[in-house]
């Protein structure tokens, strides 16, 4: 299963020219014919909370009929990062995936709003569950912030996921907090993690790409640096079952004490 993580800078404020970007990286990578590839959170408008009203999608509809052409064009299945999504009660920060037909398969939108950058004034909180189904395998798919609540990453992976998505805008301040979360997130619940992170930076912060792809024991297989690019990798989700039973933390757990 080959992976791409699009760990790109996002223009402010600018949906159009973002998505002009993602298709022209597609139409520079797409020859190493990947299985899926992600985007990062909010990657049409960015943090430009301010304009959501002007520049939010109503139902998010332009940009996911773009990514599923996209999804189409290139047989690929398309983890298409988070955008604001316009409903009549709010507007939520959602990620949705399309498979390589170009089917809306899942949306999650953010259940965790972070006060740090402001999105409990413009964001409304999501109610959907993580879980979703992709070419045979089950994954757990989560929103930045959503990567400092153990107790809901642990949700999918109790129902039978093996890999944990995450889209984010992650700033460079609090880096060493991603990579430790993240390999904690792999570590405790013997999953693959694939994280997608932005780079380059906005009007309030620089963010810190980094982005991640670690196997079920907490080695980092692939790792962005500070720069727009692709970060690969290919994983063989059986090393999950593997590690799973070297250590059978998921057969030890004592539920009845943990509330
Ligand atoms: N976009 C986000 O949710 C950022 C989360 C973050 O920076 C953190 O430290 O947590």
């Amino acid at each position: 299963m080959k992976i791409g993580l699009l760990q790109m800078d996002i223009i402010f404020g600018q949906p159009e020219k973002n998505r002009q970007k993602v298709k022209t990286h597609l139409e520079n990578f797409v020859r190493d014919e990947y299985d899926f590839i992600v985007l990062p959170e909010l990657w049409t408008t960015g943090y430009d909370l301010t304009r959501l009203d002007e520049i939010s999608e109503k139902d998010a509809r332009h940009s996911i009929s773009f990514i599923q052409d996209l999804a189409k064009e290139y047989n690929v299945n398309i983890i298409g990062g988070s955008v604001a999504n316009q409903k009549e009660d709010g507007v939520y920060n959602t990620l949705f995936v399309v498979n390589r037909s170009g089917v809306l398969i899942h949306q999650y939108s953010k259940l965790h709003l972070f006060k740090l950058m402001d999105e409990h004034l413009y964001l409304s909180a999501g109610t959907d569950s993580p879980s979703f189904r992709l070419e045979g395998v089950q994954f757990g798919g989560f929103i930045c912030y959503d990567i400092r609540f153990p107790e809901w990453i642990r949700k999918p992976v109790l129902d039978g996921a093996e890999a944990i998505v995450v889209v984010a805008e992650w700033p460079e301040a609090r880096i060493d907090h991603w990579i430790t979360l993240l390999r904690a997130r792999a570590i405790e619940n013997q999953s693959f993690v694939i994280a997608c992170n932005r780079v380059g930076s906005d009007p309030n912060n620089a963010f810190g790409g980094n982005s991640l792809i670690i196997d079920p024991w907490g080695e980092i297989i692939s790792q962005g640096s500070l720069n727009e690019e692709m970060v690969t990798a290919s994983i063989d989700i059986d090393r999950v079952k593997n590690i799973r039973s070297k250590i059978p933390v998921f057969d030890d757990r004592k539920p009845t004490y943990y509330s």
